[in-house]
């Protein structure tokens, strides 16, 4: 596996991400956050990512499955002229359910998981940046702050808020505002659109790929009960006090992962984004790794919700 290192140049590198630092790149950006969940597919039981098994779009003369999938399903609607990164768009009459389905046209039989929750989640922002006056109003608005720009993500936008209550407290994980964050600061390089005082106060994105690559890594552990559930694939739902204690252990590992590599190393640059980046891009490489090679064991287990 070739060496990976991260840094905010390195998110630039991929394919399917923008190479200019414009407003319509922060527009893209956003519009993938907005979109950016639940990609996985249950007819995938080996968690293989492969075309053949999951939503998968053709874009650039390649098969993207996954989180890519989106990426280059915005791109391949660019391309052919669909406003699909402008909020008036969303807003006006001219987009409804059917403009979103050729959209996330798939090259098999497998569709794009929850599109009717991803029209909801565009149609919102929509009608609420158009009173705000656009992406760029609502990261001015935060003047440099991640965590404003997180809080304004979830105050003015239902589709953001990521909290749920938890043994009687609210516990908040905001996973897709802060990737969204995350994510500027790094296509930015932490400059214009991207520049953040308090980068370093977001968490990692608990999401369902870095939880299972940490658990691959033994940084994390279930209880006997938990591994019977994920081995027999059975749903947890969003909520579940099981999803929290996953969701939230995963956050508080690469806590610990971090305050380890600062005390051993002087890594000034180093936050919860970065580990979280390259865990992900490192699981990613582990699946691909699976899928070439049959002596890898599978010790990747599937999706956990
Ligand atoms: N925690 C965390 N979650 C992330 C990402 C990314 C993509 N980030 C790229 C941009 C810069 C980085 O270098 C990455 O290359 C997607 N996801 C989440 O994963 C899930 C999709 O998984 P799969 O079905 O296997 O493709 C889905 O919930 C999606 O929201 C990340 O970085 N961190």
């Amino acid at each position: 596996m070739q060496e990976l290192e991260y840094s905010t140049a390195t998110w630039n590198t991929h394919e399917l991400h923008p190479k200019t630092c414009t407003l319509e790149t922060a527009e893209w950006v956003f519009t993938v956050d907005l979109l950016n969940f639940s990609f996985w597919s249950d007819d995938d039981t080996t968690d293989s990512g492969n075309p053949d098994s999951a939503f998968c779009v053709e874009y650039n003369g390649k098969q993207w499955t996954g989180y890519w999938s989106l990426p280059a399903a915005i791109n391949r609607a660019l391309d052919s002229g669909v406003p699909i990164t402008s909020y008036m768009y969303w807003a006006s009459d001219a987009f409804d359910f059917d403009a979103l389905k050729r959209l996330f046209a798939s090259s098999n039989k497998h569709e794009v998981p929850l599109l009717r929750e991803r029209f909801n989640c565009l149609k919102e922002a929509g009608q609420v940046l158009t009173q705000l006056g656009g992406v760029d109003k609502l990261i001015l608005a935060a003047d440099q702050s991640a965590c404003s720009l997180v809080d304004s993500l979830s105050t003015y936008m239902q589709s953001f808020r990521d909290y749920f209550t938890y043994k009687g407290r609210t516990v908040y994980i905001y996973k897709r505002a802060q990737i969204f964050v995350a994510d500027l600061w790094a296509c930015f390089d932490g400059k214009s659109y991207g520049t953040f005082k308090d980068i370093d106060q977001l968490t990692m994105f608990a999401d369902y790929r870095v939880p299972q690559i940490l658990r691959d890594l033994g940084c994390i552990e279930y209880s006997p009960e938990l591994n019977e559930i994920i081995a027999k694939r059975k749903i947890i739902k969003s909520g579940d006090p099981k999803e929290i204690e996953i969701r939230c252990v995963s956050i508080w590992a690469v806590e610990l992962i971090l305050r380890s590599i600062k005390k051993s190393h002087n890594h000034t640059h180093l936050n919860a984004v970065l580990i979280d980046f390259y865990l992900w891009d490192y699981a990613k490489e582990v699946q691909k790794l699976k899928n070439m090679s049959t002596s890898i064991p599978h010790r990747t287990r599937s999706c956990f919700y």
